[in-house]
């Protein structure tokens, strides 16, 4: 994935205590029985030194046995309660991070979309996010609760006979030189691991979208390799991430073992030499049991961080890509609102710095009301004027105004309120087709939705469909035919009643007949709204009010067909090959 390290990023842990903030009660009351839970079992070795003690002095033991029983019962009902809590805190904080990360991505610029593949963005939001699950409990709270208690036993140990404490941390420091080696190699593989997670997603998004090209090119196994390829690299890594985090594990375990039979040589010498008694020993000996748990959490904790951190860094690649400032949204254009006016000033413009220009210098004045076409060949930067104007980029120089204002001055929501726009391949998102026709336009009433679904010639497949408007149109809508999908998006733009129309080779996929109608009700658009609209075949717009002729990023005339027919080469040479071929 081509998401750029444009900027220094805060550390990983900074952000998710970000996330983890809101919900710093609730994890504080997990941590707190979780805490709780570890002390009723750390005077479990306490009470059982007690009643060996009284053993060996022939007192009753009743009181430490009833003693034990609670603790026991204590300990398991607030570890189960301590550890729903957690879980739960948890969840939350994954909600928070895909809620923020996928306001954040609705935001994003075009220009962070036109470099990131959209595949590896939608998996940082499901899979990386999932990962902040473990990390907040098993790391956060782990290391909180299991540092705690590691602390609490390690002071009860030291009450209990320092010397044997000694030889105990002599051994824990050693595993500790070893973990400092491992715990980095865990947080690459992860890193690598999700990486390829996103690969994937990406592949799968880029194959998905274009099942059809993809059979139809005869592409399945050269496809499938590459996201099997993404798959067993993913598959790698994690089982490196998880061949260090188990001998990090093991490391921890094996350590508790040594310091288990050290202590049992140094404490045995110690009670053979009357130092201490064989309860003091029995007891150290269930500290240093008791130890292990805090160990793992600690070591766990460590590790599981590594995943996380990795995560973390690919949730703050995203958050770090240039986005559109979070806006209300505008009210709509009230009926019989003004039509626009428009004009660009000497507009310069290129995708990228790396890039050769699109616009030289673009110039031309679009007066409120009527339609202006634009026309040219191919890679002249048509559609490149309605991408400036809905401000997906912005110029390199020079002006562009909206009722006078330049565009800059507009909030965003305000400007694109104003503006219908019907892209060059018509998208068509799936859901029915009521939630495509009311997607611009959400409080749109049913007769306007009536009257627009008329006058886009929809009524006929609506009235053919058995379930009329709610029917569903399929991914992409791959239910529709093309031209259907052009009126969909056309009948959506108009919903909106916008104060200027763009339409990008809105009519291209229509059959003669009903592009006539089209083109009927667009000039009638045009008589209440500024329409703009971008065509190939010029059969289209010759009635426009005004075409502009726009060659290799500039617009090399303006004026009524009859006037370019006679004045410029280019366009006479355009007429003159499309009227031919409609003639032949
Ligand atoms: N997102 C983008 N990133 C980089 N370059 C782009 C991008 N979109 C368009 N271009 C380039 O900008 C130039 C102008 O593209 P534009 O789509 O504006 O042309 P057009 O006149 O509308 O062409 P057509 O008639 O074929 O639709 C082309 O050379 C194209 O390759």
């Amino acid at each position: 994935m081509s998401i750029a390290a444009t900027e220094t990023r805060p550390a990983a842990w900074r952000l998710l205590i970000g996330y983890v903030l809101p919900h710093r009660w609730a994890l504080l009351t997990g941590a707190l029985l979780s805490l709780v839970t570890g002390a009723t079992g750390l005077l479990l070795p306490l009470v059982a030194k007690g009643l060996i003690d009284n053993l060996s002095h022939d007192r009753a033991i009743t009181g430490a046995l009833l003693a034990m029983s609670a603790l026991v019962v204590a300990n398991a009902a607030l570890g189960g309660l301590g550890s729903y809590v957690l879980r739960r805190t948890a969840e939350s904080v994954v909600l928070g991070a895909r809620r923020a990360l996928s306001s954040y991505l609705l935001r994003l610029r075009i220009t962070a979309v036109d470099r990131s593949e959209p595949g590896d963005l939608m998996a940082r939001i499901t899979s990386d996010t999932t990962l902040l699950r473990e990390v907040t409990t098993d790391s956060l709270v782990g290391l909180g609760t299991g540092g705690l208690t590691l602390v609490a036993t390690v002071v009860m140990m030291g009450l209990v006979d320092p010397v044997l404490l000694g030889v105990t941390l002599a051994v824990i420091a050693g595993a500790g030189t070893v973990l400092g080696v491992i715990v980095p190699r865990i947080n690459r593989a992860s890193r690598r691991a999700q990486d390829a997670v996103g690969v994937m997603g990406a592949s799968l998004e880029r194959i998905l979208g274009a099942l059809r090209t993809v059979k139809a090119s005869g592409a399945e196994h050269r496809e499938e390799r590459t996201l099997h390829e993404a798959a067993e690299e993913s598959w790698r890594q994690s089982v490196r991430a998880a061949k260090w985090s188990a001998a990090a594990g093991n490391t921890a375990g094996l350590a508790m073992q040594i310091a288990f039979i050290t202590v049992l040589a140094v404490g045995g010498a110690r009670v053979a030499t009357g130092a201490i008694e064989v309860g003091t020993l029995v007891a150290f000996l269930l500290y240093v049991f008791y130890l292990m748990s805090p160990i793992q959490q600690v070591v766990g904790a460590i590790t599981q961080y590594q995943t996380g951190a990795a995560a973390l860094a690919r949730i703050q690649e995203a958050l770090s890509l240039p986005s559109e400032p979070a806006a209300r949204p505008a009210p709509l254009p009230t009926p019989g609102a003004e039509p626009a006016a428009l004009a660009f000033d000497d507009v310069r413009f290129r995708y990228a710095d790396d890039l050769p220009y699109v616009h030289h210098g673009v110039s031309f004045a679009v007066p409120a009301r009527g339609m202006t076409a634009f026309v040219g060949p191919s890679g002249a930067g048509k559609t490149t004027v309605f991408s400036l104007i809905e401000r997906f980029y912005d110029p390199e120089s020079g002006t562009i105004s909206l009722d006078g204002r330049p565009l800059a001055d507009w909030e965003l929501p305000r400007l694109r309120s104003a503006i219908g726009y019907v892209e060059q391949d018509a998208p068509v998102l799936s859901g029915s087709l009521r939630d495509n026709l009311l997607l611009g336009n959400p409080d749109a009433d049913e007769d306007a939705l009536t009257r627009v679904v008329r006058t886009t010639r929809l009524d006929g497949l609506v009235a053919r469909l058995p379930q009329g408007l709610e029917t569903l149109v399929g991914h992409r809508g791959t239910k529709l035919s093309g031209g259907e999908r052009q009126r969909v998006a056309i009948a959506r733009a108009l919903l909106r009643r916008p104060r200027l129309l763009l339409l990008d080779e809105a009519t291209s996929q229509l059959d003669a007949v009903n592009e006539a109608a089209l083109r009927d009700t667009v000039a009638d658009v045009s008589r209440t709204t500024t329409v703009l609209v971008v065509a190939h075949r010029l059969s289209t717009v010759t009635m426009a009010d005004r075409i502009v002729v726009m060659d290799a990023g500039r617009v090399r005339a303006v004026g009524t067909h009859r006037e370019l027919v006679a004045a410029d080469p280019l366009y006479a040479e355009l007429a003159a090959t499309q009227f031919l071929a409609t003639a032949g």
